[in-house]
């Protein structure tokens, strides 16, 4: 049996004295095919990325975690200085969002993939979370990969939304490593979980036509060892499938 097919978008980086690289982590790869997909990474390609036939490729896309930031003026902000920005995957992401979820494909979204679906959508984010009167600091701790990925804090899941199904219970422990976070939610999306300080941790998209998910937290991390992220990887792979099945069947889908 084939498995359906993860498409997940690169980072552009310039990889010091050499060239530009289209890059992503290995986690969000194993992640992907931890969910039972067969993961294909796609290029950064810029502006005018040719999305139908990008969509016609997967089964599904995981838009994936990143130090780099979303310039702000896809949101309507003004650039922040030194910021770290990736104009070429947000030229690639941003409309494929849109497309892939018009088009009932399954998108998982991590840390800044949830936030390129908010923001896709129309929604804003906060530049510095913690700058923000009453927020907390939601970066990471530094250290070790282990105590920078380590639980940071509680979320609450939405009573009866898909996480608290998934997780089916109300709370649970997240990692944190952001220093953005949601501002304005989409109107089209709705909350699925909050930190204790308030902030939008994890949203789904409303009446979406296939499963639409995405936290600011990293389930793709060590997820085998999470009951929660192998929740939220087989709803994820089940709904590829899903897509898959549905392709074959009648192959306009
Ligand atoms: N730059 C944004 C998004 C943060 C983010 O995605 N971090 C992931 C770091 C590396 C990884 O684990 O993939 C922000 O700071 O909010």
């Amino acid at each position: 049996m084939k498995r359906p097919v993860i498409g997940i978008p690169c980072c552009r980086w310039w990889l010091k004295e050499s060239q530009f690289f289209h890059l992503v982590g290995e986690k969000y790869i194993r992640a992907a095919e931890g969910a039972g997909g067969l993961p294909l990474l796609l290029p950064a390609l810029g502006e005018a990325p040719p999305i139908e036939q990008l969509l016609d490729t997967v089964d599904g896309l995981l838009f994936t975690g990143s130090p780099s930031n979303i310039e702000p003026h896809h949101y309507g902000a003004a650039s922040v200085e030194g910021d770290f920005n990736d104009p070429q995957r947000d030229a690639t992401t941003l409309p494929l969002v849109r497309a892939a979820i018009d088009a009932g494909i399954p998108v998982l979204g991590i840390c800044r993939g949830f936030q390129e679906i908010n923001v896709a959508l129309g929604g804003s984010l906060h530049a510095k979370v913690h700058e923000v009167p009453g927020m907390k600091d939601h970066r990471d701790p530094g250290g070790t990969l282990e105590e920078m990925y380590a639980l940071a804090h509680p979320v609450s899941f939405a009573e009866g939304g898909v996480l608290h199904r998934l997780a089916g219970k109300s709370e649970a422990q997240v990692n944190s490593l952001h220093g953005q976070g949601v501002a304005t939610l989409a109107p089209v999306l709705q909350a699925e979980a909050y930190a204790p300080d308030g902030l939008v941790e994890a949203f789904s998209v409303k009446e979406a036509r296939a499963f639409a998910l995405a936290v600011q937290w990293h389930p793709e991390w060590q997820y085998q060892d999470n009951p929660l992220s192998l929740a939220i990887l087989e709803a994820f792979g089940e709904a590829c499938s899903a897509r898959k099945a549905a392709r074959h069947t009648h192959p306009s889908n």
